[in-house]
């Protein structure tokens, strides 16, 4: 038996959680509420997982790329696109400054998701269930029924499109929630569609129709809550992954946490206020045909504090296929990558645990056509 699992076992059975296996479920939130002060073997990750492993000189956190989007409607528009540009194919992220979405709604998203996570645990498991496809949907870990370490993060995810739709079935409590969170999924929405705009325009993709079907495509709200951790580099809050859209907007609270995978080195995004966090997803990395890289990043936690994150994963509708863009295949650059959909996507991450970027890797060509 290898010595970290050995060291888990040992870890396990000292807390005496064999009984307990099931409270992994209800959440980290819930684990912390009852007092522990030690992480539980279950979120111990192997020793070549952990995130500080060995003490480095501290290394300066990442100054990403900005996107200025009021310069982007000025005569310096030319010049954003070209950060744009840059940014998604060296980073696969991004900051977005400047942006209209009103400070207001935004403080208030973050404040209301809190509260979310404050409710008694009863009230959080009516939305408690493993329907993947379903409106909303509360959670644990980053892929709860195939995870063999956990991770220390609990989440609510919102589906948002058609909104009239989902609506009813998203949470009644906090009482506010439902108005804090339309107002901020719509304002996420609108920016998402100025960048997306953008983007295609420094892919030199007709944008007319594809903004249409982005438009008319699917949005998925997680509200990640990550409670301060007793033992902050024994666990991750999320593991390394890439998202499986087109754009990811991230919204941190005051509290850091993420970190970007840049030049094989593991960097920490500094959380500004007012901004969002933007990176490429797997279906942005398809869609180009591979010009931008949907890149890997994973959460710290923290001893001291709990942090909140909301993140708006945009896409095509469930139902649209996405392919490399004809426009971006050609005899020089052959299409890279297979032709892709929501549906195959849910069988992959249901059959398997998925680690890395292992579902883009199963997208791969290996025969380039
Ligand atoms: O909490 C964060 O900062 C990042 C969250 C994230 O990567 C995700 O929800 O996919
Ligand atoms: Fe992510």
């Amino acid at each position: 038996m290898d010595m970290a699992v050995q060291a888990n076992k040992r870890r396990s059975e000292e807390l005496g959680e064999k009984e307990n296996a099931n409270n992994y479920m209800k959440g980290v939130r819930h684990l912390c509420d009852n007092g522990i002060t030690k992480v539980p073997g279950r979120y111990i990750l192997p020793l070549a997982d952990r995130p500080r492993r060995i003490p480095v000189a501290p290394k300066a956190n990442l100054k990403l790329p900005v996107v200025d989007v009021g310069r982007l409607f000025s005569p310096d528009r030319a010049q954003v696109l070209e950060t744009l540009d840059a940014a998604c194919k060296e980073y696969g992220f991004f900051q977005v400054v400047n942006h209209n979405v009103d400070c207001q709604v935004i403080g208030r998203m973050i404040e209301v998701g809190k509260r979310f996570f404050e409710l008694p645990f009863e009230e959080r498991a009516k939305y408690m269930t493993t329907d993947i496809r379903g409106a909303v949907r509360c959670g644990t870990s980053f892929n709860q029924t195939k995870d063999q370490v956990f991770c220390w993060r609990d989440f609510l995810k919102l589906s948002c499109h058609p909104l009239e739709t989902v609506l009813p079935f998203w949470p009644s409590s906090p009482s506010d929630l439902r108005e804090k969170a339309i107002s901020y999924a719509k304002n996420v929405k609108s920016l998402f569609m100025v960048i997306m705009a953008a983007v295609l325009q420094t892919l030199g993709v007709d944008t007319a129709s594809s903004l249409e079907e982005f438009d008319e495509g699917s949005q998925l709200m997680v509200v990640n809550c990550y409670p301060a951790c007793p033992e902050p580099d024994l666990t991750l809050g999320m593991p390394p992954h890439s998202d499986y859209g087109f754009l990811t907007f991230v919204l941190q609270d005051d509290v850091e946490g993420l970190q970007v995978l840049h030049r094989g080195e593991w960097i920490t995004v500094d959380p500004l206020p007012n901004s969002f966090v933007v990176n490429v997803g797997d279906h942005l990395e398809i869609f180009s045909n591979g010009k931008y890289k949907s890149v890997l990043h994973r959460v710290l936690v923290n001893a001291a504090k709990s942090r909140l994150s909301v993140a708006s994963l945009h896409s095509l509708s469930f139902d649209s296929v996405v392919r490399p863009s004809p426009e971006l295949v050609n005899r020089e650059r052959p299409k890279l990558y297979k032709d892709t959909d929501f549906a195959a996507f849910l069988d992959y991450i249901t059959s398997c645990e998925p680690k890395q970027k292992s579902f883009l890797d199963s997208r791969k060509l290996s025969h380039p056509t």
